[in-house]
């Protein structure tokens, strides 16, 4: 039986309960917000969307007890409106939200995997993972999983090719030190400083690019939900034991003895093999400089930082 968890239900966690029932990619679904009225509205509406399908997903609300033998714990919790003040405005909000969830996870005896999607997400992930006092394998974090989805899209629409071709990651912090790691970009096997189907690819104008597609998503939107869910469910898959899924995600580094969006192979245990590429020299350096940035982040929400406003 698959049994999946969400805590959080704002635009990415409801888009992401309506999508893994439609689709039915679990059989039992936990539901958890701070707010009651939005988790019981949540529930009846899949319910009655279930009229609908010859699938059945048992949906269970508000109980933290019912975590115990999820397979996958999704993290959304939030408050993604204060991204509009400040990208890391969310730092301690979401800190308090940790220490308000991790005993309530813990005492539950869940032992699954968590993938946490709240921000600023390498250092929330950390900080979940020491909370919830779990073995780092188990705890990851969503990272610049698409940070390095929008710069492959980037480079893929500057070739005039689909992004399928593009393969390379962006590692470090997303929405903050973000690294556009160049070395590992390739187009079909070919290095970006070679002439792609023609065309000669600057990569600042890439970045520019990449960078412009979350600006005019949280422009429009006020928020981002479909590529961070979409992507989720993928992960979901590969964790449920469709296979191997290659992605940028926050994990445990040992290199670097920290949290950090690092290229990963991701499979039914969790976090497999990180994937070792030579990175150039300054490559390494930005990696190191958001690996700082995190840490500081996590030492604020080890202070116990409150709000003061
Ligand atoms: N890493 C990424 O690429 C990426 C992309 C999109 C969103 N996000 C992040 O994901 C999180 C969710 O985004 P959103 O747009 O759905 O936010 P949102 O503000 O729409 O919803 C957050 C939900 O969390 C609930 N919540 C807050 N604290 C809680 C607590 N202690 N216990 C239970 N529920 C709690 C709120 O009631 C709300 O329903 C945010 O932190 C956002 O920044 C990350």
């Amino acid at each position: 039986m698959r049994k999946i968890g969400i805590i959080g239900l704002g635009h990415v966690g409801r888009l992401l309960a309506h999508d893994l029932v439609i689709a039915n990619k679990t059989d039992q679904l936990v539901l958890i917000d701070r707010d009651d009225a939005l988790a019981v509205g949540l529930k009846t509406d899949l319910e009655n969307a279930q009229t609908a399908l010859n699938t059945r997903t048992k949906i269970i609300l508000q109980d933290y007890a019912a975590l115990r033998n999820v397979d996958i714990l999704i993290t959304t919790f939030g408050n993604s409106s204060l991204l509009k003040k400040e990208q890391m405005a969310e730092l301690i909000r979401n800190g308090e939200a940790v220490r308000e969830i991790a005993p309530l996870v813990k005492q539950s005896g869940f032992d699954g995997i968590v993938l946490n999607i709240s921000d600023p997400n390498e250092a929330i992930t950390a900080y979940l993972q020491q909370q919830l006092a779990l073995p780092t394998e188990q705890v990851i974090g969503i990272g610049t999983t698409i940070d390095t989805a929008r710069m492959r899209q980037s480079v893929a629409k500057a070739a005039e090719l689909s992004s399928q071709n593009v393969s390379g990651f962006v590692y470090g912090q997303h929405n903050g030190d973000k690294v556009f790691a160049w070395s590992t970009v390739t187009v079909n096997g070919q290095k970006l400083d070679e002439s792609i189907n023609g065309h000669h690819l600057d990569q600042n104008q890439l970045r520019i690019n990449a960078d412009l597609d979350n600006w005019y998503t949280f422009k429009g939107l006020g928020y981002s939900a479909s590529a961070i869910v979409a992507w989720t469910l993928k992960i979901i898959s590969a964790i449920l034991g469709d296979g191997e899924l290659s992605v940028s995600v926050a994990i445990y580094q040992p290199q670097y003895s920290g949290y950090v969006s690092f290229p990963t192979l991701l499979n039914r245990n969790g976090q497999g093999h990180p994937l070792l590429f030579n990175l150039y020299p300054v490559e390494v350096a930005a990696v190191k400089t958001a690996v700082g940035a995190i840490q500081q982040q996590l030492t604020v929400l080890q202070q116990g930082g409150k709000i003061n406003d």
